[in-house]
């Protein structure tokens, strides 16, 4: 029986690079997620194992930020086609490049007091699921509210340092990194002070605040954080006792561009998907009873 090879390729699937571009307090940020599949020469390969003809996928993948880097990411078409050009024009054994990009789009959040100094603060577009949950013993009611899914991100005004530090501690100190969560919140009303109306405007006066929280904090942990946003909507939100929030942190890497001689001032980072931090925690107005009915 003889057995040949057939059609094939190889590839780093999924990069995901945030490339981020400061013009002063005004950030942009492009977030993308590259999948390269390359075909040529590749029979030797497989069938001896003989590497000579194989550029490996670490190298595309390091390719991918360095273009970001170098070209900065403009029309994700011409970004792709650029990428694709150079694999099959730099390496002869490489006949044919697939560069596959998807684009996620953010819309700034806008500091409560106007465009000023601070403007790096965003909001992933698509809207965020809205939640209810109610209990009810046959005597009281409780109705807790809240969202999952909506995803933020600053590019600057975010430090993580004086931590602790045992022999497994390979963390460095940072005074300036990529904060991102996607916040699961949930609030629980005060007794019935909410009108039977007003739950939408209480919603959107939780989610403005919960943004403009994370927006205005200058943040020494993703804890510090937490505790601002429940504040703030407690502080804001006369009908709202408690606020829990599930705040993982999506973890952006800066990517190490030295060994292709490029600097990287805060501009290409590594968007990680796990493992992730998770912080979690409950802001109270003070006084309030620990409600075990609206435990969720
Ligand atoms: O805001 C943070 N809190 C932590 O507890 C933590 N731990 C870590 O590795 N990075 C971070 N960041």
């Amino acid at each position: 029986m003889s057995v040949v090879l057939g059609t094939n390729r190889y590839g780093k699937a999924e990069t995901r690079v945030v490339r981020v571009v400061k013009n002063g307090g005004t950030h942009e940020i492009r977030d993308l997620n590259v999948s390269v599949a390359l075909s040529g020469d590749m029979a030797e390969t497989h069938l001896t194992g003989g590497n000579s003809k194989v550029l490996p996928t670490d190298t595309q993948k390091n390719t991918v930020y360095a273009f970001a880097k170098e070209h900065g990411v403009g029309e994700i078409e011409e970004f792709a086609l650029l990428l694709a050009r150079h694999f099959v024009d730099s390496q002869p054994s490489i006949h044919l490049a697939r560069v596959a990009v998807e684009e996620y789009f953010w819309d700034r959040v806008e500091p409560a007091g106007g465009p000023g100094e601070r403007r790096h603060s965003f909001v992933r577009s698509g809207r965020e699921t809205r939640t209810a949950v109610a209990h009810y013993d046959g005597e009281r009611a409780t109705l807790v509210s809240g969202l999952k899914d909506l995803v933020v991100l600053n590019t600057t005004g975010s430090e993580f340092w004086g931590y602790l530090k045992d022999r497994y501690t390979t963390l460095a100190e940072t005074r300036d990194r990529v904060l991102a969560t996607q916040v699961t919140a949930t609030w629980r009303h005060v007794g019935h002070t909410v009108g039977r109306s007003d739950y939408a405007k209480s919603y959107a006066r939780a989610r403005r605040h919960l943004l403009e929280a994370f927006a205005e904090t200058h943040s020494l942990s993703l804890q510090q954080t937490l505790y601002a946003m429940g504040a703030r909507v407690i502080e804001n939100g006369p009908e709202i006792c408690e606020v829990r929030l599930a705040l993982p942190n999506k973890h952006h890497f800066l990517v190490d561009l030295a060994p292709f001689g490029l600097e990287n001032d805060g501009e290409v980072f590594y968007a990680a998907d796990r493992p992730y931090g998770l912080i979690e925690g409950t802001v109270l107005r003070e006084g309030t009873p620990d409600d075990t009915l609206a435990w969720r």
